[in-house]
């Protein structure tokens, strides 16, 4: 479960203050996925950065389960996420000079497992999202729609419970929209995780089991 009470946060610059977020409490439930629409600017990636704990708010608090994560250093932070938290985030943050292969293993390479193991899980996530001959491969090479699906195969590869999406099915065409919807649903259940996802593509609609719709930093609830 992760919930947040009362959280807001101010980003400070030199001219003027931002309330990105402003006092919002919510809680999703083990098991549920999250859809998060509203215009540019509502708030919803500072939401994000917040409850998958990149960053803490300028007031409240979130939990992840019974544990305060906006209280932890960023150093205990950055553990919890490697444990819980599987991110695909607009910038898709892959590493240049890496192949698709060693991309992916990233996460497990970071919990230290063996190397069996990792090809393993490496290949079986690549051969899923179908990219499996992509492996060698390094991102420059490959195209947006590719280079999000090797981004969603390093967020799926651990055992995470959590999985954070922001925009995940843009350059991606709609069957394969659909077929990554699908697997990611299917994985989060299967974990009986949380999904949170940001997105502008209504596709999604089929997969999620409420809506979030952002504005001026304020957020409303949908439940199907
Ligand atoms: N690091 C930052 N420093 C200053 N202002 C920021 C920062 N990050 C976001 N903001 C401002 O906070 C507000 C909310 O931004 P946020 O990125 O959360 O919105 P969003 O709904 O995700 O928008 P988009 O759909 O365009 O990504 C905006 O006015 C934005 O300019």
């Amino acid at each position: 479960m992760i919930r947040c009470e009362n959280i807001s946060k101010i980003y400070k610059t030199k001219d003027y203050n931002i309330a990105a977020n402003k006092n919002i409490s919510l809680e999703i439930k083990d098991g549920e996925i999250v859809w998060v629409a509203g215009v540019s600017g509502a708030g919803k990636s500072t939401l994000l950065h917040i409850l998958s704990s990149i960053d803490i708010p300028t007031e409240g608090a979130v939990y992840w389960n019974d544990k305060e994560v906006s209280r932890l250093s960023d150093r205990e932070r950055s553990s919890f996420r490697l444990l819980n938290i599987g991110l695909i985030l607009q910038s898709l943050e892959l590493l240049k000079t890496q192949s698709v292969f060693d991309n992916v293993a990233l996460p497990l390479k970071f919990l230290n497992e063996s190397s069996s193991n990792i090809n393993k899980k490496v290949n079986e996530i690549l051969k899923n999202l179908k990219i499996d001959n992509l492996k060698k491969k390094k991102p420059e090479q490959l195209s947006g729609g590719q280079k999000q699906r090797v981004a969603i195969a390093r967020a799926l590869v651990s055992e995470a419970p959590y999985i954070f999406g922001d925009e995940i099915s843009a350059n991606l065409d709609t069957d394969t929209s659909k077929f990554i919807y699908e697997y990611i649903r299917d994985t989060i259940k299967r974990r009986n995780g949380i999904g949170f996802f940001i997105s502008h593509d209504e596709l999604i609609e089929n997969y999620a089991d409420t809506k979030y719709i952002m504005r001026d930093g304020e957020v409303t609830l949908n439940i199907y």
